[in-house]
C-alpha cells in the first residue's frame, strides 16, 4: 500500500501521511453503514497497512456526519439465520482488532452500533464534541454483533453497558468520556489534526516498543492479573535486547531526542 498512498476504493479513501496511515470510511449516501464491502475493503486496508514497515499508526475515520451509522441494516434484513451463520457475518471485523500497530477512531458524529463496535476495536477513541455513540441494535429486534455487548462492558461497566444495550439511547462525547469510552474530546473542526498528532507521536516511538506497549494493554483483558505482570515483565525484559532501548536511553543522558531505528 505504501507506494500508491493515495487510494480511493468504493467504500474507502486510504492515504499516508509520512508514516501514519489514514483510512476514511465512505459511503455518503448511508452514512457510513458498514456493509459487506466497507468490511472487507477496511480490513484489507487495515491488514495491509499492519505489515509495512513504513506505516507506524492508523487512523480510522468517517464524515462530519457519521462516523458509521451501523452494520448496514439494508443488507441484513432480508437474511436468515443459516445465511448469517454459514456466512460468518462480521467475522472480517476480527481481523481488525487482530491488527498488531496501533489504530486510532477519530469520531464525529453518528457511531451507532457497528460503528459503535468499530470505534471500540481500535486502541484509541478520540471524538470530536459531536460524537454520539451507542447500540440501538435491541431496537431492530437483535442485539449488538461485533463485540458490542463485551467491549463496551470493559470499557464503561455494566451498569451503563446495561443501560444503552438494553434502551438503545444514544450517548453523547462528554458523557462517553466520563464512562471511559473515549479517551478525549476536541472541537468537530480539530479532531482530524488532532488524531493525526496523536498517531504522528505513536509512529515516531520505536515501532517494537509501540507494538508491544499495545500488546501488553491488550492482554490485561484476556488474562489474570499475575499472569498478565508476568507477561509484561518477559516484553519488558526483552526490550534490553532491542537498539532502541539503548538509543532512547542514552538519549536521555545526553539531553538529546532519540532517533529511533525500530529494531
Ligand atoms: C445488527 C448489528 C450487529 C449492528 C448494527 O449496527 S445494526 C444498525 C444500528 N444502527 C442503527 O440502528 C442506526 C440507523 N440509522 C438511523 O437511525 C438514522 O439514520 C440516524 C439517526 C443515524 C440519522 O438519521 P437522519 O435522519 O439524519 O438520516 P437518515 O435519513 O436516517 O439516513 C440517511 C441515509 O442513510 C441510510 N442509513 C442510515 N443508517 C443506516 C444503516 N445502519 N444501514 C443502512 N442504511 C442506513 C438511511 O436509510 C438513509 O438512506 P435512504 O434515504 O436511502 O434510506
Amino acid at each position: 500500500m505504501s507506494e500508491d498512498v493515495n487510494h480511493e476504493f468504493e467504500t474507502i479513501r486510504v492515504r499516508q501521511e509520512g508514516r501514519v496511515a489514514v483510512i476514511t470510511l465512505h459511503r455518503p449516501e448511508a452514512l457510513n453503514a458498514l456493509n459487506q464491502m466497507l468490511m472487507q475493503e477496511t480490513v484489507t486496508a487495515v491488514t495491509s497497512f499492519d505489515r509495512d514497515p513504513e506505516v507506524g499508526a492508523i487512523v480510522i475515520t468517517g464524515s462530519e456526519k457519521a462516523f458509521a451509522a451501523g452494520a448496514d441494516i439494508k443488507e441484513m434484513a432480508p437474511k436468515t439465520s443459516v445465511d448469517m451463520y454459514l456466512d460468518d457475518w462480521f467475522a472480517a471485523w476480527d481481523r481488525l482488532a487482530q491488527a498488531r500497530k496501533p489504530i486510532i477512531a477519530a469520531v464525529a458524529g453518528y457511531a451507532l452500533g457497528g460503528g459503535c463496535e468499530l470505534a471500540m476495536a481500535c486502541d484509541i477513541l478520540i471524538a470530536a464534541d459531536t460524537a454520539k455513540f451507542g447500540q440501538p441494535e435491541i431496537k431492530l429486534g437483535v442485539i449488538p454483533g461485533i463485540g458490542g455487548s463485551q467491549r463496551l462492558t470493559r470499557a464503561v461497566g455494566k451498569a451503563k453497558a446495561m443501560d444503552l444495550c438494553l434502551t438503545g439511547r444514544t450517548m453523547d462525547a462528554d458523557e462517553a468520556e466520563r464512562a471511559g469510552l473515549v479517551a478525549r474530546i476536541v472541537p468537530a473542526e480539530e479532531l482530524l489534526a488532532t488524531a493525526l498528532t496523536v498517531a504522528g507521536q505513536i509512529a515516531g516511538m520505536s515501532m517494537p516498543v509501540a507494538m508491544m506497549a499495545k500488546e501488553a494493554v491488550d492482554r490485561s483483558y484476556e488474562t489474570t492479573l499475575t499472569e498478565g505482570i508476568r507477561f509484561e515483565r518477559r516484553l519488558f525484559h526483552s526490550l534490553f535486547a532491542s537498539q532502541d532501548q539503548k538509543e532512547g536511553m542514552a538519549a536521555f543522558v545526553e539531553k538529546r531526542s532519540p532517533t529511533f531505528v525500530h529494531r
